[in-house]
């Protein structure tokens, strides 16, 4: 065979196995592609069923957030007040969320909203288990009212204090839900299980000068809550409540006519947290207006007493008059002591039942369709005899028997104002409002609680300040 038929033959078969080669390699690859979208199908399908799973869990788990509720936070650094209340807020979403609903549930609403006399009101009270809610929620069950409560149990400060009042308020027969003012759907739903003759809103971000740190709270509290309190009363309640909340005697701002009366200024607030309540006031009169809500806003004047409030300065001057640190005392730039209108818990809480008592019908409907005007009141609840900061302290001293360590500053500018002092004749015209406590008297029975709850041993002056320990039993001076 000549050399160029035999090279071309060779050639031939080598092409031939590349061939083969080429097609085996083929068919390799194609089996290859096929697992390989095999594989991704079942990827696909996996993580499809992946997402759904985390889908059911995060409706189980988290509903409020896919209703119409919603939370404002600011971006707060670990450990502090906010990052705790955020921490707080995210956990009484599941507790709410995950607790509300079902006909057991509903059972207990209804129970503790159900009055026991016959003209009683059934009330819902927004912050039952802060300071002034829980006196108030006492008060009207003692008289035979229904009340249901409602609190977030943000960590703003100490929640095992409002962990306490929960316990006592449950110990007379009134429900106190771990529940957001936000939360719309959970509003929507206690509506629709009981139908509240009124609404005692006093969940808010409270304190002056804390507004400086966490003004974002104050706008989700105050603002973003009082508009989703209202929209529910005003569009799901069959029928409307007639409400009551809290406003602050801070709206008065940088006002210098005294006493405050309302028809006074408020149009310079002095702090976030006063803007926050005066625009609440505004809010209020645009639901009345429109949806004729009944709406009576309460200015408080520096309520304090028993079961109070820890972040107040008579409270923590208390705690640290205890403990021997030093406490940092305001006065005014010429020199002034600051001064309060410190008002006690009891006539308060006598000026929230007489609100209360006097509210007047909301004319409106869920339609939309309101009848006529309802009422739209305002009223400083105040003690009308204002006190300077040093003689509180001074009273502190004496029943506490230990003198403090003071530090006297200029008053920075944090949204503190120099004085407060209460005009209270529209309360007294409307519902008898007559405060009758004198800051010494009032501070004995707030002392005589502190040393109980603290378990205090004053004589001795062994006290650790700031450590909770177990809560005796003891009755609130409003319900006693
Ligand atoms: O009526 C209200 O609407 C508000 O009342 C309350 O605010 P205030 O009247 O500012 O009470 P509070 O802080 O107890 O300071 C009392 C006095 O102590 C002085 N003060 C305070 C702190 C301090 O370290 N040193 C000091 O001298 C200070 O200069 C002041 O003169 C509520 O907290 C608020 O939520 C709101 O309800």
């Amino acid at each position: 065979m000549p050399a160029g038929v035999v090279d071309a033959a060779a050639k031939g078969v080598r092409l031939e196995r590349h061939a083969a080669g080429a097609a085996v390699l083929l068919r390799r690859a194609s089996g290859a592609k096929q697992l390989v979208s095999a594989s991704s199908h079942l990827l696909f399908r996996a993580t499809v069923l992946a997402t759904l799973a985390l889908v059911v869990l995060f409706a189980v788990h988290y509903p409020s957030l896919l209703s119409r509720s919603f939370s404002l936070s600011a971006a707060p650094s670990s450990g502090s007040p906010s990052a705790a209340r955020s921490r707080s807020s995210h956990r009484s979403l599941l507790g709410s969320g995950a607790s509300y609903g079902g006909a057991a549930w509903e059972r207990e609403v209804r129970r503790s909203a159900t009055p026991r006399r016959d003209g009683g009101l059934s009330v819902l009270v927004t912050g039952a288990a802060g300071f002034v809610g829980a006196h108030c929620s006492l008060a009207l069950r003692g008289r035979g009212d229904g009340v249901l409560g409602l609190d977030n149990f943000n960590a703003y400060y100490d929640p095992a204090l409002k962990r306490a009042r929960q316990r006592l308020l449950a110990s007379r027969g009134v429900v106190v839900l771990d529940a957001d003012i936000n939360d719309a759907a959970l509003l929507e739903r206690l509506f629709a299980a009981a139908s509240f003759t009124h609404v005692l809103h006093l969940a808010a971000q409270a304190g002056v000068r804390y507004a400086m740190q966490a003004p974002q709270t104050y706008v989700a509290s105050n603002v973003a809550g009082l508009v989703s309190l209202f929209e529910v009363a005003a569009k799901h309640a069959d029928p409307q409540p007639a409400i009551v909340w809290a406003s602050s005697s801070s709206v008065y701002g940088l006002n210098t006519d005294a006493p405050f009366s309302e028809e006074h200024r408020t149009d310079r607030p002095a702090s976030l947290y006063a803007a926050t309540k005066k625009a609440g006031e505004a809010i209020a009169h645009a639901y009345n207006h429109i949806y004729g809500l009944s709406i009576t806003g309460l200015r408080f004047f520096t309520v304090y007493g028993p079961w109070g409030r820890p972040d107040m300065a008579y409270f923590s001057f208390a705690r640290s008059i205890v403990a021997g640190e030093p406490i940092t005392l305001f006065r005014t730039a010429d020199g002034a002591d600051a001064r309060r209108d410190f008002t006690y818990i009891d006539d308060i809480v006598k000026g929230c039942l007489g609100a209360l008592d006097t509210a007047g019908k909301s004319t409106g409907s869920k339609s939309g369709k309101k009848r006529g005007p309802a009422p739209l009141r305002v009223y400083n609840l105040g003690n009308t005899s204002p006190v300077p900061v040093t003689r509180m302290v001074a009273i502190l001293e004496k029943l506490l028997g230990k003198k403090a360590n003071k530090r006297v500053v200029t008053m920075p500018s944090n949204g503190d104002v120099p004085f407060t002092h209460a005009n209270v004749t529209h309360a007294a015209r409307d519902f008898g409002y007559r405060p009758a406590t004198s800051l010494e008297a009032g501070l004995r029975h707030f002392v005589d609680w502190f040393v109980q709850y603290y378990k205090l041993d004053i004589k001795g002056s062994n006290v650790l300040a700031g450590k909770t320990t177990k809560r005796k039993s003891m009755a609130m001076s409003a319900a006693s």
